[in-house]
């Protein structure tokens, strides 16, 4: 037995030291092998799935030719006109076509007999989020607009998400009837400060129609969601709250861009992408303002009826308040929806109108009819009530028609399959977008007569937006039960004609919308006539300038002269 000396612990520890560096050498490489192979494996099942879905998909489906081996058909979507190229595709390849968005399947469908299926209609209850927002794969691209955090809002969050029901049932008051009708008292007011803007500035100088709209859109959302004046109807010639629809457009477009290919968000060295990324902040910074000092009112009362005061009465299940992200991604993306898109919609048909004669004599006439419109014998028109809307008969069908022919959101909507779906007769693999591109759904000479023609009078028959099944590629029987009935037993009808979406997921402002545009371009139309600046470039100058960047607009504003109506005879 070795005598009892510190030479021997110092052995003793150096060999244990050196076993501890032996098993911790072997439990790492061990365990590295087991999370490489693991990782590895999920990596090539991944692959592997994602190979049998494209060749699934490429089976069932024509495709365009990809223009990226890598990115797919991404650059043909980050283009201005996609919207129309879209069209052009549907034409080609018919109702379905698949692309690929670097690596998000998409199939294309504008046939209104999938509709049902595309929108949670038809196969499955509403809540079993089988089909979905494509939250992942494409519209935390619309995040970057709405909060800084990346925090999902209204339109981007997913449909399980639990925040995602609590805004849209405690949203859904402020979009009541009553609601609206007290909102109308604002478009009255918005609409006559604009009047009085285009009557002092005469008619020889033209006016961005699209900017004066979107004011009176902003100045309607700022009340009614807010409770605050923009004040952006003063003169149209000062920029409107830090020239917030300019970053706005510029902030939709790179956000269009990085949806289409996914990898722009890395791009941080493209010139581009920080060109868009500042006016990204730029928005932000207006709607954080907005948040900010509507919270400084102090709480807001139980019977605030504007949407802020709805947002910031929110409570979880646990009694907690939505996050101040979350808060800001509700104020910017209701913001959005109050002024982009009812902007371009009362400018679009202003313009289609001023395009149409024979159109607007029809207007003029039922303005008349209503004792809206000025004239020698009516220098003052009579004041227009909240139920004077309805009686606006040709005149909605002439809004109606123009949201068909010149899609806001023409690009379209997009869900997502969770599960692998059947749709019709086709199989549709887990995780692919289906896209439903509106612009193509509303001109299809498949589903439209004359679908290139503006002609108001089709919205005058009933039951116009849907269309009747015939016998089709999709494998249902014409007119059979299986086209016609859903499994509760309900008549099933199939939409041609969706501005706003369908289903559970359609547009939640489309209320205040409806009477926000209807009533802004009677009031204007009962003044002024409008006529198409001559920078424009007549109606080809008007496609040709066209942008498609979530919503489609004019790239450079939308000019036109507002010529009074005269009052003398
Ligand atoms: C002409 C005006 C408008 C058009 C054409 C329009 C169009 C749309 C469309 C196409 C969608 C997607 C629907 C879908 O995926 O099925 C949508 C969703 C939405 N819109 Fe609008 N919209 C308009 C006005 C408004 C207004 C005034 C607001 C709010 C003040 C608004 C707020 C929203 C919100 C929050 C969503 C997301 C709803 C959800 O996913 O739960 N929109 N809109």
């Amino acid at each position: 037995m070795p005598a009892f000396s510190s030479d021997w612990f110092v052995w003793k520890g150096e060999q244990a030291a050196s076993n501890d560096v032996i098993y911790s050498v072997l439990l790492f490489t061990i365990l590295s092998t087991v999370i490489i192979s693991s990782f590895m494996y999920r990596f090539i099942a991944r692959i592997l799935r994602w190979m049998l879905a494209h060749n699934l998909l490429k089976k069932q489906f024509p495709s365009p030719p990809v223009d990226s081996l890598l990115l797919g058909h991404s650059g043909q979507l980050q283009k201005p006109h996609h919207h129309r190229w879209l069209c052009e595709m549907t034409k080609q390849l018919g109702d379905k076509f698949y692309m690929r968005l670097a690596h998000n399947h998409v199939v294309m469908v504008s046939d209104p007999e999938l509709m049902p299926i595309v929108f949670d209609r038809a196969l499955y209850p509403p809540n079993a989020d089988v089909i979905d927002r494509p939250v992942d794969q494409m519209l935390h691209g619309l995040d970057v607009v709405t909060s800084n955090a990346g925090e999902p809002n209204l339109l981007s969050a997913k449909t399980g998400d639990p925040y995602w029901r609590l805004v849209r049932k405690g949203v859904a008051p402020a979009f009541n009837p009553q609601n609206i009708r007290q909102g109308f008292g604002h478009v009255l007011e918005a609409t006559s400060q604009l009047i009085q803007v285009l009557k002092q500035r005469g008619p020889e100088k033209a006016v961005d129609i699209d900017d004066a709209a979107q004011r009176v859109a902003l100045e309607v959302i700022g009340k009614v969601g807010f409770g605050k004046s923009f004040n952006s109807l003063a003169s149209l010639d000062a920029p409107a709250e830090q020239d917030v629809f300019k970053a706005l457009a510029a902030g939709l477009e790179e956000a269009s861009k990085r949806m289409a290919n996914p990898l722009r968000t890395y791009m941080f060295f493209d010139p581009e992408v920080e060109k868009g990324n500042v006016s990204l902040r730029k928005f932000k910074s207006v709607t954080m303002e907005l948040l900010e000092e509507v919270q400084a009112r102090g709480a807001p009362k139980e019977d605030d009826p504007t949407i802020a005061g709805h947002l910031l009465r929110l409570r979880d299940s646990e009694g907690r308040p939505l996050s101040q992200e979350r808060l800001h991604a509700e104020f910017s993306v209701m913001f959005i929806g109050g002024t982009d898109t009812t902007g371009h919609t009362i400018a679009n048909t202003l313009y289609l109108i001023s395009q149409h004669p024979e159109v607007e004599a029809k207007i003029t006439a039922e303005l008349d009819s209503l004792g809206f419109l000025v004239g020698p014998t009516r220098p003052v028109p009579k004041k227009m009530e909240y139920s004077d809307l309805s009686k606006l008969t040709y005149l909605s069908a002439a809004i109606k028609e123009s949201m068909r022919l010149m899609a806001v959101v023409g690009a379209g909507v997009a869900r997502v399959a969770n599960e692998q779906v059947k749709m019709g007769p086709y199989t549709i693999p887990k995780n692919t977008l289906l896209w439903v591109p509106l612009q193509a759904l509303q001109t299809s000479p498949a589903l439209w007569p004359q679908p290139d023609t503006y002609m108001p009078e089709r919205w005058l028959e009933e039951n116009a937006e849907y269309w009747t099944p015939q016998p089709s590629s999709t494998g249902y029987e014409a007119g059979s039960a299986a086209a016609r009935k859903t499994d509760s037993g309900k008549e099933q009808r199939f939409k041609k004609y969706m501005p706003f979406g369908d289903g559970m997921r359609a547009c939640v402002g489309q209320s205040l919308a409806k009477m926000n545009y209807t009533a802004a371009t009677a009031l204007l139309l009962s003044q002024f006539t409008f006529r198409l600046a001559d920078r424009m470039g007549g109606p080809e100058g008007v496609l040709a300038g066209e942008m498609a960047r979530i919503t489609v607009a004019q790239r450079d504003g939308l000019w036109m002269h507002a010529v009074p109506r005269s009052v003398t005879a």
